[in-house]
């Protein structure tokens, strides 16, 4: 192995060069799409097969975006000349970053991506080469090519390739910076028109920055650039002509002179450039965005030092306000490639400003806040711009960005529906997303009604409300009024958008308690302790809410552990007839979703619970659009190795023949045979005609081990426990759950998984 000379200085680097090193060097590998394993595949994929796309795409060029990779496959491509921050390092040491954008494009976007490194400094020689494989490509991402010959280069690839030719750290960056430009305006109560605005960096990314700001109104007669030799005044010997276009009468001289009274200070330059003093002579509440890479031109700490009423973002990750052009390229590049835009044009640079400015303003699911390891991420001064790892943004960013190509002329072709095109953009990230879907579209249209037991929960109460923002239904607050109004002014949310019910104050207090006490009074309860629970205890008073058709379902749990609650809703609501409340669990992985039960009601089932257990799980399988083949797992297949546990599965089997249950069934199975698409060979007696998908685990302590392995070291996404089998459907979150677990779980509790599917 090469010994490199380099010598890491921090711990962070020394980590960096083992991670880019181990287990493989590098971070990007090629995978195919199309299975590889037999001959026919072989004859299909290559000689003689491939023969027939090749005369189809000579005959139609069109459709090489139907045959090939290319409709999804964008080059990043560098020569190195203007890396990060770091200077003319040359094609090779650009390879870490370009490598790095690939990956990007993929985790964010789902775009397939690859690295080229062109060994040309001369503009002419580097047009050439990339003109040379463009169209190969679906789009060209071209990165970190130093300024004035990186305009050059974009403006004649643009001209000569009938693909996207993207400069990423001109408009990307541009389209951050815009984005938080515009909420940082907002925030400050100024206009674009009356910014006074200081540029520092007159290289790629800090031209296109203030020329895209400028053509969203920010006058050029209130900008000053400065390079390195000071501010760019009219007359001014040297620079190039994208430059001198910048150029204004002024007797301002250096970047102190310039920035005195400044609204905005830009900076896309070099590290440290900005001082202490500089940030002082700014206006009042005055915005700085210090984008230079890795190391800023001022730390938001030094900031702070010297003044408290700034808006201040950097390019990095750990600072708040990221202005960073990941938020940007892999989303505008997937609007375009999924219009086959001709090209990346103004409207969608704007559009996607926009979109991202936009987001900022919504309500931030807790997710990302805990990937930032805050409480909370809320729309101010510390969160201008999304954050990279929001998963809203690729189902939120793309429309824009393709609508404003198919409006401006561009597209290859139109969108047909855009809401079936946020769906399928929701689904490149996440494969929860399908069975999401299919519940989001349900609940929507039947708009139930789901009373939040927990209803003075702040978490609670911003589910409750992105419930019913979202179309989900309409959401009751069991809580006192007080309380949630406090907390409702707290959180922003508009006061009297949500219905509280006071379990003490409501009109069908006595109803639910002489129900309950009819219910109970066999079972050592007086009247006035049932009173007491309608009255006191939230679950109960729900519950009952659920029983007389009050509401329609009901979520739980965020503050007791779910056995407790259980209790609770047991004192007030019975199992289904000839059924019995069941925790499914849905596990996702590797494209194959299993259907999991009992995950968290009863602990060691017998035979007649297990046989009622399958017919639960089994017709939730099938609400969720699965067709169930049960598998009842064990240690042993079909008596083998033999053991007293095995009895009671091979009973539970006996009770769903004897019953004539209407779905596949087989048991007992260990889990490698019933998952095992070829277990006939063994056991060609088996029932299952496929592998399994439905999975009654023996107990539950096999079911939690089971779905927690799965999760961990299977890299599943597990949706649930969820409750089935209660005659009203009630969910129960997790202790802690978060604001999105709770809508989630609501929208489980609309979508009722006791309902025979139709
Ligand atoms: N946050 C983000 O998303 C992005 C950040 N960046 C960062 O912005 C910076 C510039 O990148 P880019 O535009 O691609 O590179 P360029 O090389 O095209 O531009 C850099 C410019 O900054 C000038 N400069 C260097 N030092 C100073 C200084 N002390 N005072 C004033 N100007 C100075 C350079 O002048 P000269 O040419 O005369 O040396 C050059 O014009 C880098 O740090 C990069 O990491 C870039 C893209 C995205
Ligand atoms: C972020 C980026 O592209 C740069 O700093 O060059
Ligand atoms: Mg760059």
């Amino acid at each position: 192995m090469a010994e490199s000379t380099y010598r890491a200085d921090t711990q962070l680097d020394a980590d960096a060069l083992a991670f880019h090193m181990k287990p493989t060097p590098g971070k990007l590998s090629v995978a195919s799409t199309k299975p590889m394993a037999t001959q026919r595949d072989l004859a299909l994929a290559y000689s003689p097969g491939v023969a027939a796309p090749v005369r189809a795409i000579a005959a139609d060029p069109d459709t090489v975006y139907d045959y090939t990779s290319k409709g999804n496959m964008v080059a990043v491509v560098s020569n190195g000349t203007a890396i990060l921050g770091l200077g003319n390092l040359g094609p090779a040491a650009s390879k870490p970053v370009m490598e790095g954008k690939a990956v990007l494009f993929k985790r964010f976007a789902d775009i397939d991506a690859v690295d080229i490194e062109v060994d040309y400094t001369d503009p002419e020689k580097f047009i050439a080469c990339v003109r040379g494989f463009g169209d190969t490509f679906g789009g060209i991402n071209l990165e970190d090519i130093k300024s004035p010959e990186c305009f050059e280069i974009e403006t004649r690839l643009r001209e000569e390739l009938d693909i996207p030719v993207f400069h990423d750290d001109q408009h990307g960056t541009a389209i951050i910076a815009a984005a938080g430009l515009i909420n940082a305006c907002d925030l400050t109560g100024r206009r674009m028109e009356d910014l006074k605005v200081v540029l520092c960096g007159a290289g790629a990314a800090g031209l296109t920055v203030l020329e895209l700001i400028e053509s969203m109104g920010v006058k050029s007669a209130n900008t000053i650039v400065v390079d390195i030799d000071g501010v760019v005044y009219e007359g001014r010997p040297g620079g190039h002509e994208r430059l001198n276009r910048h150029a204004i009468k002024t007797d301002k001289r250096t970047l102190a002179d310039a920035a005195e009274g400044a609204d905005v200070l830009l900076g896309l330059s070099a590290a440290g450039v900005f001082t202490k003093d500089i940030v002082a002579s700014l206006a009042p509440n005055p915005i700085i965005f210090a984008m230079a890479n890795p190391t800023p031109e001022i730390t938001p700490e030094e900031v702070k030092e010297v003044r408290n009423d700034v808006i201040m973002a950097t390019g990095r990750s750990d600072y708040p306000n990221q202005v960073n052009n990941v938020l940007g390229f892999p989303y505008i590049f997937r609007g375009a490639l999924d219009v086959r835009a001709r090209t990346i044009n103004e409207e969608m640079k704007i559009a996607a400003a926009q979109a991202l400015a936009a987001l900022a303003r919504e309500d931030v699911p807790d997710e990302v806040a805990q990937a930032y390891k805050v409480d909370r991420l809320q729309y101010g001064p510390d969160y201008i711009i999304p954050t990279p790892f929001d998963p809203r943004l690729i189902s939120w960013v793309p429309p824009f960005v393709a609508q404003a190509a198919i409006e401006s002329g561009v597209a290859r072709r139109p969108l047909e529906d855009s809401e079936a095109y946020k769906q399928v953009l929701a689904r490149r990230l996440d494969p929860t997303a399908a069975v999401q879907q299919r519940i989001t579209a349900s609940i929507r249209a039947a708009q139930k009604t789901i009373v939040f037991a927990e209803g003075e929960e702040q978490a609670v109460i911003r589910a409750a409300h992105a419930f019913q923002v979202q179309g989900l239904g309409k959401a009751i607050l069991v809580a006192r009024e007080d309380v949630v109004a406090a907390n409702m002014k707290e959180l922003g949310i508009p006061a009297g958008s949500l219905e509280v019910c006071n379990a003490r104050l409501s009109e069908h207090n006595s109803e639910y308690a002489d129900y309950l006490y009819e219910r109970l009074q066999r079972k050592g309860y007086l009247r006035r302790d049932v009173q007491r629970r309608v009255n006191n205890d939230r679950n109960v008073f729900s519950a009952c809410m659920l029983k007389m058709g009050h509401a329609d379902g009901m979520v739980t749990g965020v503050t007791r552990h779910s056995n407790v609650v259980m209790k609770d809703v047991e004192l007030v609501l019975d199992p289904i007839e000839g059924s019995r409340p069941v925790g499914v669990t849905i596990a996702i992985t590797r494209g194959r979703s299993l259907v999991i039960g009992d995950t968290s009601v009863t602990e060691f089932p017998d035979a007649q619970a297990l046989a009622e257990i399958a017919e639960v799980t089994a017709n939730a399988a099938r609400r969720f659009g699965i067709t169930p083949h049960l598998a009842f797992l064990s240690y042993s297949s079909f008596g083998n190795p033999p053991g007293e546990r095995t009895a009671k599965i091979q009973q539970a089997v006996e009770i769903l023949d004897a019953q004539g249950a209407d779905f596949e069934y087989e048991g007992e199975l260990a889990a490698d045979v019933a998952l095992d698409p070829d277990h006939h060979k063994l056991y060609p007696f088996s029932r299952l005609t496929q592998p399994a998908n439905v999975l009654i685990m023996p107990a539950i302590h096999s079911a939690s081990i089971a779905v927690r392995l799965l999760k961990a070291a299977g890299g599943a996404t597990v949706i649930g426990p969820m409750l089935v089998g209660l005659e009203k459907p009630v969910q129960i979150a997790r202790l802690g759950a978060n604001v999105t677990d709770i809508v989630n779980l609501a929208g489980i509790a609309a979508f009722d998984l006791n309902k025979v599917p139709g």
